[in-house]
């Protein structure tokens, strides 16, 4: 057989000339392809179903116009898309981004990596990805409500509880799902669990807001716990400051770390001596409101570098990449480690680059992609779906347990596929678990 390189350059140049030019999908297929193709070509109902192909050719894409009108009467025309990767193993499930880099290349990237980290969750969730190049940033309120409800208008037709369940994502949080939920509600005349991230007042699940940020540091707990360390007392850099972001640095602070940073993409917030609650809450409050970190409260004792990310700005031996894709190159990477890194779990999806990954693996730091360590928020949102469907809702506590204990299993899961040896690729771990699982499904159904 030829060697896993060959194999995976094959197959890469296959998909590179099948989808011109969609470079972030291609970084996001090839990592995983790399892992995985010698399993596929080693068993022969894998490699009959052809399941890494049929992975990253996605179900269908929907792509749409969104005509929606500004505050002072002109109109306005953006592009929306739901990708729906794949159904092998539940209905798509995925969140909505609106940002002005979203494009089919950064969706399909986001649905194929959903397809895996869905299956590590052990709930019976397909995977998708959807949004709209909208930039939500300097829009009024009433603005972006009219935006969410014309994106709902047409996105309604290609949803539902049994086909397709859309959440939140970069720019969508629950303020948002409450007007898409509201728009598809009016729409279809139904009421029912065809999005999750709801207000908890109409069918929303207790701790969806916390579960992504909550749930990467209940990973990183398991991960230290390999190493008999526990995070109390560790040094934790965080990018990012939104959802994922603040509510890893809220855990990590009530777990006893030291939470140094958090940025945006105007610049870092470094907090030497550790954050607290309440430059959290600052954090949140100043974001909310659209605005960036710079000009803190002095009686917050942050440190803001304009135009500066946390890497290699300041100590830290935990790195939580809480922001976006590929915000992390190979030389923050470097820089990173010569400040103390020694563990990295993505909270976003894909934050760090090819090169980047590759330098954090020559060192030998433990490294967990988001696709294991970001799923708490997916995870819930399947709860979320479970309790719409059986018309309960559970309360905070028993679901921050479950969380603990999804977050737990996803971490057995990828160990025990990361192969052996003292360090554990948790990269190889999560890409074989996942994928073995939809590759099961799949050749399981045979080609229809
Ligand atoms: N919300 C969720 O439940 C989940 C989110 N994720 C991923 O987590 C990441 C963050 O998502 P959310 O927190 O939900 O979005 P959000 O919209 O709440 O926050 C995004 C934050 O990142 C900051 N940001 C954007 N570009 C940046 C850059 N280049 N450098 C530094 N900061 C930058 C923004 O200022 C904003 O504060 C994304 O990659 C998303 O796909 C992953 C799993 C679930
Ligand atoms: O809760 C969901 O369905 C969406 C979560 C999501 O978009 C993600 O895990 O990246």
């Amino acid at each position: 057989m030829p060697d896993r390189a060959d194999l995976t350059e094959s197959f890469m140049q296959h998909l590179r000339a099948r989808s011109p030019g969609e470079d972030d999908f291609h970084q996001a297929v090839e990592e995983v392809v790399h892992d995985v193709i010698t399993i596929e070509k080693d068993s022969a109902a894998f490699t009959q179903a052809r399941v890494l192909e049929q992975l990253s050719e996605p179900d269908r894409i929907v792509s749409f116009r969104v005509v929606w009108q500004r505050d002072d009467g002109g109109i306005e025309i953006n592009r929306g898309w739901r990708v729906q990767t794949s159904n092998a193993i539940g209905p798509y499930k995925g969140g909505l981004r609106f940002h002005p880099t979203v494009s089919q290349s950064v969706l399909k990237f986001l649905g194929f990596e959903q397809v895996l980290k869905n299956a590590l969750t052990g709930l019976p969730l397909g995977g998708g990805k959807g949004g709209a190049d909208f930039d939500p940033k300097g829009r009024s309120e009433a603005e972006v409500m009219r935006f969410c409800q014309a994106f709902m208008a047409e996105l309604c037709k290609y949803i539902g509880p049994d086909h397709d369940v859309p959440a939140g994502d970069i720019n969508v949080g629950q303020r948002e799902i409450g007007w898409l939920f509201g728009a598809y509600k009016k729409h279809r005349g139904q009421f029912h669990g065809s999005i999750t991230g709801k207000g908890e007042s109409f069918g929303g699940s207790a701790m969806r807001v916390e579960a992504t940020g909550y749930g990467v540091v209940y990973f990183v707990m398991c991960m230290l716990a390999t190493q008999n360390r526990e995070i109390g007392g560790a040094r934790v850099a965080i990018s990012g400051a939104g959802n994922v972001a603040t509510h890893a640095a809220e855990k990590a602070l009530q777990n006893g770390a030291t939470v140094v940073s958090l940025s945006d993409s105007s610049g870092a917030l470094i907090a030497k001596d550790g954050l607290g609650q309440e430059a959290i809450d600052w954090v949140r409050e100043v974001k909310g409101k659209g605005g960036n970190l710079s000009g803190p409260p002095a009686k917050l004792g942050l440190d803001y570098r304009e135009g500066a990310a946390p890497w290699g700005n300041v100590e830290a031996d935990v790195l939580l990449p809480c922001a976006t894709q590929n915000e992390m190159d190979a030389d923050a990477m470097r820089a990173a480690i010569d400040a103390g890194a020694r563990l990295v779990a993505e909270g976003a999806n894909m934050p760090l680059t090819a090169d980047a990954v590759e330098v954090a693996r020559k060192k030998r730091l433990l490294h967990a992609p988001g696709k294991a360590a970001n799923a708490g928020g997916v995870a819930i949102s399947g709860l979320e779906m479970s309790q719409n469907a059986h018309g309960r809702q559970l309360d905070p506590g028993t679901v921050d347990e479950a969380l603990r204990d999804i977050m737990t299993g996803i971490h057995g899961r990828v160990v025990e596929e990361a192969g052996k040896g003292e360090w554990i690729d948790y990269r190889r771990g999560a890409n074989v678990a996942g994928y073995r699982k939809v590759a099961r499904a799949i050749s399981a159904m045979g080609a229809i």
